[in-house]
């Protein structure tokens, strides 16, 4: 991959990720960025990740090669006027933004076609913010591309080589599809969570015994009800038309659900765990994916100092390397869920059998 200069137009979660993605995939890509608040600047001058912070949408946009829109999806519209001066005449805008008609139709009217393609790495968080960034967020994620008519080949094509270089799986479609598709998979998703944490809130009991005993079914379907509200609400704004219509089939859904429970309907409401329980095992394991399987356990520990350390130290001691390691937070027991990552299948099950036998609960996800 050629050295490139790469501008970004808001530096939080997403575009942090993918600043930080694209340095570690060649150092010597020149990356320039803009974001509102200046220690999140100062914060990836010092990490390493940009080369130089910018004051503004200005004349400094003219050396980049990609810009790269990361604020949210209304914003980045707003953001075209203000670059359309500084975006050289073989230079590509890009952004990530989640929903992406308004962007396609704003640049169609602007005339920017030829100098745009879209883009949207399908990996995220509920958390926001540079702080929460890291250089391996979107990796075996597909990260959709929705060129223009007038997007040139071998600008599209380079742009999958930098998200393979992200190692990420490029994949063309049609920005309309796309919004079709995102409307159902991620946007009602954000919207079923979202609800549910509040209709909870409003039926729960005076001693809010729900919320103190909700445990990992509650947990796992609605880790994404703390997503940016700023985010979502453009989002909802922005894809208004799809997300209408299958949030209708959605509550038609559930009515035939709520109609198989209230009837004592044993055969309907077993066909519908029958049949999700098979769709969703069908959805491929994406670690096993073309790009890289990935070797990691999960292991219980217990809530004190020096509790990672003590299992490193184990693993250390019999030469196990140790590729990545964190609590995860999306188990019933937030604090409580070590997932370990190793470089290959032997290590991870040598760590099985020496954790197992040290006494540790694990869960192994080979
Ligand atoms: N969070 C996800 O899971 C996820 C995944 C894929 C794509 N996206 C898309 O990525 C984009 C960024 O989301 P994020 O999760 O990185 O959000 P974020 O809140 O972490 O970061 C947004 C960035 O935009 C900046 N910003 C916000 N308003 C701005 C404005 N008016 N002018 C200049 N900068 C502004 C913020 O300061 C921050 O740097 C959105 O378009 C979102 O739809 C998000
Ligand atoms: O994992 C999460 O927290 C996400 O919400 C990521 C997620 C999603 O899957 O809906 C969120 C928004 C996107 O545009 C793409 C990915």
């Amino acid at each position: 991959m050629k050295n490139l200069t790469i501008g970004f137009i808001g530096l939080g979660l997403i575009g942090g990720s993918i600043a930080k993605g694209l340095k570690r995939a060649n150092k010597e890509h020149y990356i320039m960025a803009f974001a509102r608040h200046r220690e999140t600047l100062d914060a990836a001058l010092a990490d390493g990740s940009i080369d130089e912070a910018l004051d503004g949408v200005d004349e400094n946009l003219t050396r980049c090669d990609y810009i790269f829109l990361c604020t949210p999806v209304s914003y980045n519209e707003e953001y075209l006027t203000a670059i359309r001066p500084f975006l050289r005449k073989d230079a590509i805008l890009t952004d990530v933004g989640s929903v992406k008609t308004n962007i396609h139709e704003a640049v169609a009217r602007m005339g920017m076609e030829a100098n745009f393609i879209g883009g949207h790495p399908m990996a995220g968080s509920e958390k926001s913010g540079y702080q929460y960034s890291n250089d391996h967020l979107v990796e075996n994620a597909y990260y959709v591309i929705t060129p223009t008519p007038l997007s040139p080949p071998d600008k599209v094509e380079e742009l999958k080589g930098l998200a393979l270089s992200l190692s990420a799986l490029p994949l063309i479609l049609d920005y309309k599809e796309h919004d079709y598709i995102v409307a159902g998979i991620s946007h009602l998703p954000h919207l079923i969570a979202s609800s549910l944490v509040n209709l909870v809130k409003d039926k729960d009991t005076p001693e809010q015994t729900m919320k103190l005993v909700a445990a990992g079914g509650f947990k796992d379907i609605t880790r994404i009800a703390s997503s940016s509200p700023v985010m979502w609400q453009q989002i909802c704004a922005t894809n208004r038309d799809n997300i209408q219509s299958i949030l209708g089939d959605y509550i038609e859904a559930l009515k035939k659900v709520r109609t198989a429970v209230a009837d004592g309907d044993e055969q309907a409401i077993y066909d519908l765990f029958d049949t999700s329980r098979e769709y969703r095992n069908s959805i491929p394991n994406r670690s096993a994916g073309p790009i890289k399987k990935e070797f990691a356990l999960y292991c219980d520990i217990v809530d004190e100092s020096g509790a990672i350390a003590t299992i490193a130290t184990i693993l250390a001691a019999h030469q196990i390397s140790i590729k990545n390691i964190g609590i995860i937070h999306n188990r019933e027991f937030e604090e409580g869920v070590l997932k370990i990552e190793f470089y290959g299948e032997e290590a991870s099950s040598k760590a099985v059998d020496l954790l197992t036998q040290c006494r540790y609960t694990v869960y192994h996800k080979g």
